[in-house]
């Protein structure tokens, strides 16, 4: 259905989806699933660590009374392997040969290699010399008890899993990742594994959308493809709306005889937007229903992609209690692009930094509708809107896309 659309600014799109109030939920997991997930709760040390004073190096831990006068023969009263303890005092004279890791006695100050050493049995040893460290990591080296180990709303990583298990902890509170509808649309699509016909084009932007959601932090639920038909794409966009957070749908979306999705945008009370002053993806739409935000990216695998780092991945991050990972810099476009635009363009671009700058390349064709250069784009170099082709060596905005 062809109806007059207003387009609005990408900052003004963006301000409206940033708007939106979410209500941030957290869930208990087990920190076995806790990887890049974001911790909801400061995580706090349950006791010092280490807990016991641990020997730093493999070889005899003597008193600070005996630390003179080497070479020196000591008397062995024991063998303390790491997971063992020692729980008497050493006497003068006394030494225990100590393992790393292991606990070191009490009234122990120091740990004396086993390359200091000779004439070793297991009654006695020879300690030709001392050390200028202790080798001992003394108790709350690491942490002390009650110490922040984790502050909350950050991104666990497998280091931070270590810190996590370090203390006993099995579950962590983390924010809920949003769920995501994935509704592609169009007649034309085949399913990889269909045998390729004249007319038909494979769903490309299903998986790659899924993909994106995925590594951006949220959790697909449903993933559709669907004919062009109109009761058909309305009742499985109703069932997507009512179950999750965001529907992301591609195609559809412009004024065509098929494109469904636009006219169930028109018909909303709460359009956002259904046209951007942008290319590629000037079609793109959101609308909000249930408390459900529907992303109506343009079909057009350039823009779709695009849409994505436009509009929705900075959501998804915000119900993780974080920022955008998408980096923007200034760029200095180093290659020409000779296109004029009616509207800003977001060129899909590679760049290299040199002595701190980022220097960006037009990334083949750039055309809405071709995704020949989605593997290999590394950022989106900002051309704005111009009667007169942007010259090379122009600083351009540059935002630098993340896992690329
Ligand atoms: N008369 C007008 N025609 C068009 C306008 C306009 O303003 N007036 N806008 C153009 C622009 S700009 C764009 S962008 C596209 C947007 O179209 P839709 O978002 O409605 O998408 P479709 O028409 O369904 O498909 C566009 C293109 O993308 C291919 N496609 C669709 N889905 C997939 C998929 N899942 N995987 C891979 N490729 C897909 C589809 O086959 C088409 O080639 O409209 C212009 N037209
Ligand atoms: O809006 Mo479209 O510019 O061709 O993607």
């Amino acid at each position: 259905m062809l109806t007059k659309r207003t387009p609005i600014s990408v900052k003004e799109a963006q301000r409206k989806i940033n708007e939106i109030p979410l209500n941030l939920m957290t869930e208990t997991i087990p920190v076995a699933e806790a990887n890049h997930r974001v911790l909801a709760e400061v995580a706090k040390a349950k006791y010092d660590y280490p807990h016991f004073r641990r020997a730093a190096m493999d070889g005899y831990a003597i008193l600070a009374d005996d630390d003179h006068d080497f070479p020196h023969r000591f008397k062995v009263v024991g063998d303390v392997q790491a997971g063992a303890v020692y729980d008497r005092d050493l006497k003068p004279g006394e030494t225990v040969r100590i393992m790393t890791g292991a606990c070191v006695p009490d009234n122990a100050s120091k740990v004396i290699r086993i390359e200091k050493t000779s004439d070793n049995t297991d009654t006695s040893v020879m300690i030709n010399e001392s050390e200028t460290h202790s080798n001992i990591t003394e108790i709350g080296a690491d942490f002390k008890q009650g110490q922040t180990v984790m502050a909350a709303h950050q991104e666990i990583n497998p280091g931070g899993l270590a810190v996590l298990t370090a203390f006993g902890i099995t579950e962590v509170t983390v924010y809920r990742k949003p769920t995501v509808a994935i509704i592609a649309t169009g007649t034309e699509l085949l399913t990889p594994g269909e045998a390729i016909a004249k007319g038909k084009i494979f769903n490309s932007n299903g998986i790659m959308l899924k993909n994106l959601v995925e590594e951006t932090g949220g959790s697909v639920k449903m993933i559709k493809q669907l004919p062009d038909e109109e009761k058909l794409i309305k009742t499985t966009l109703n069932e997507a709306i009512t179950n999750y957070d965001i529907v992301i749908t591609d195609g559809g979306v412009s004024v065509g005889d098929y494109d469904y999705i636009g006219d169930i945008a028109r018909d909303t009370d709460q359009l956002l937007f259904n046209k951007v002053k942008q290319r590629p993806g000037s079609v793109t739409t959101a609308f909000i229903k249930d408390h459900s935000l529907v992303m109506a990216l343009s079909g057009n695998p350039g823009a779709c992609y695009t849409g994505f780092y436009l509009y929705v991945e900075p959501l998804i991050r915000r119900y993780s209690n974080l920022p955008s990972r998408i980096q923007k810099v200034t760029g200095i476009l180093a290659a020409p692009y000779r296109k004029t635009n009616e509207f800003d363009r977001y060129l899909r671009c590679t760049f290299e930094k040199k002595d701190g700058k980022y220097y960006v390349y037009p990334n083949g064709i750039n055309r809405s509708g071709s995704l020949a250069n989605l593997q290999t784009t590394t950022c989106l170099g900002v051309i704005p809107s111009s009667t007169e082709p942007i010259k090379v060596n122009s600083e351009v905005e540059t935002w630098l896309l993340p896992f690329k």
